[in-house]
């Protein structure tokens, strides 16, 4: 007996593997046309073994981007729209030149970021200090009194872009800053790497947990921290060794989707390149297993890091990667390849609020299953910048994505 089915099978890697429908499974046989995916059916019989088709829209409250690198002037008036099309607000990272070190200074930076807005939009950024050795406590309770900077970023200095003025010694230098955290309830967001030149690269992050971060929450139980950016099993490891509504992470598309072959996939892919760095492929597995496991200590933030085509292209390549136009997409294909599309909006929309005592977002974003092409570079003042997946099609178009 022939069995048709009617309705649409594409290749989901979650779902079970068009080849299993393949096997004659007795009393009936499942025949697939070979040039279609698509099967038809004369049997309504084999109802219970037919897939259910392919969801082709998804709708989720508007998400949010925990961490996120806009830059100044030119950079900044092309990157923006791609951030405010898609997220309601974002955590505005501080490591321009100079850094945004003061209360004063984020609110002269927030005013240059609303004024380079598309008109219309309603996009909010959430403003951050760098903190460096020579923070005040004081300090802490202005930006607190200000409403408009939500949290401290800790560079450790020389770690990353523009980390120059960041900490040298954590513990040594800023403990009653981190006191004032705490009694203010701002939180601190973590650059979670060791600078020491002895530890190997791929280690940094690991080392940088057993010698700052544990001792730090250790002393400080009631500090909230978000470990920006995490790469290895350790950090989802320490993550959920630690309590719900402390310690948090935000994990980029990139540390989602790639392992550390991408950086030499045919030769250097300079692209492919941030900090810390892309990781062996079981650890990004374990990424994957965390954020998709429904923890609502993880939430997202694309540390989407803009850099001019040719400071990515040459001898001493900045770290850092772009992307705002594709990181919605990526995380519904990561959610997606797992599973775990049931997961993808606490992700997305509610775990970052809820870390951070704000409210969730009222309105929401339509995703459709429609193949977009990424453009191969995004054009401002003089230059460019390569996104990420630049020049690749993407399956999930947001819903205010111009289709190319
Ligand atoms: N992630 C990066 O590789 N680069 C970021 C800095 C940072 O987030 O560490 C940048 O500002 O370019
Ligand atoms: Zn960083
Ligand atoms: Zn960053």
């Amino acid at each position: 007996m022939q069995v048709a089915i009617t309705t649409t099978v594409s290749a989901h890697p979650h779902r079970k593997p068009l080849v299993s429908l393949l096997r004659p499974s007795p009393p009936h046989r499942i025949r697939v046309h070979p040039f279609s995916h698509r099967l038809s059916t004369r049997a309504s019989a084999m109802s219970s073994s037919v897939l259910p088709p392919p969801q082709q829209q998804l709708t989720i409250t508007r998400p949010d981007d925990w961490h996120l690198h806009l830059r100044d002037g030119e950079v900044l008036a092309a990157v923006l729209p791609h951030s405010a099309r898609h997220f309601q607000r974002a955590i505005i990272m501080p490591n321009l030149k100079p850094p945004v070190t003061t209360t004063a200074r984020a609110l002269e930076y927030r005013e240059e970021i609303l004024r380079a807005l598309p008109l219309g939009s309603s996009f909010t950024p959430l403003m951050t200090l760098y903190l460096t050795d020579t923070t005040s406590p004081e300090e802490i309770k202005i930006a607190r009194k200000s409403g408009v900077v939500f949290a401290v970023k800790l560079y450790p200095a020389g770690a990353t872009t523009n980390s120059q003025d960041g900490v040298t010694d954590i513990l040594g230098k800023c403990l009653p800053v981190l006191e004032e955290m705490v009694r203010q309830g701002m939180p601190l967001l973590v650059h979670g790497e060791v600078t020491d030149p002895h530890v190997d690269t791929f280690d940094r992050e690991k080392v940088f947990i057993e010698r700052i971060l544990a001792p730090l929450v250790q002393k400080l139980p009631q500090l909230k921290i978000v470990m920006e950016h995490i790469t290895t099993m350790d950090a989802v490891n320490f993550v959920e060794s630690c309590k719900e509504g402390h310690v948090a992470a935000t994990v980029t598309p990139q540390h989602l989707l790639l392992n550390r072959n991408a950086l030499f996939q045919g030769g250097l892919q300079p692209h492919n390149y941030c900090l810390p760095v892309l990781k062996r492929e079981t650890h990004r597995q374990a990424i994957v297993s965390a954020v998709t496991s429904g923890s609502r200590q993880y939430f997202l933030g694309t540390d989407s890091a803009p850099h001019d085509k040719r400071m990515k292209e040459c001898s001493c390549g900045c770290a850092g990667i772009y992307s705002a136009p594709v990181a919605l997409s990526l995380y519904v294909k990561v959610f997606e390849q797992a599973g775990a599309l049931d997961k993808l909006e606490a992700f997305t929309s509610f775990n970052g609020p809820d870390f951070y005592g704000l409210p969730r977002n009222n309105s929401k974003i339509v995703l459709r299953r429609s193949g977009w092409k990424v453009p191969t570079t995004y054009p401002y003042g003089a230059g460019v910048i390569v996104p990420m997946s630049s020049g690749s099609t993407l399956e999930w178009l947001p819903s205010d994505q111009p289709e190319e």
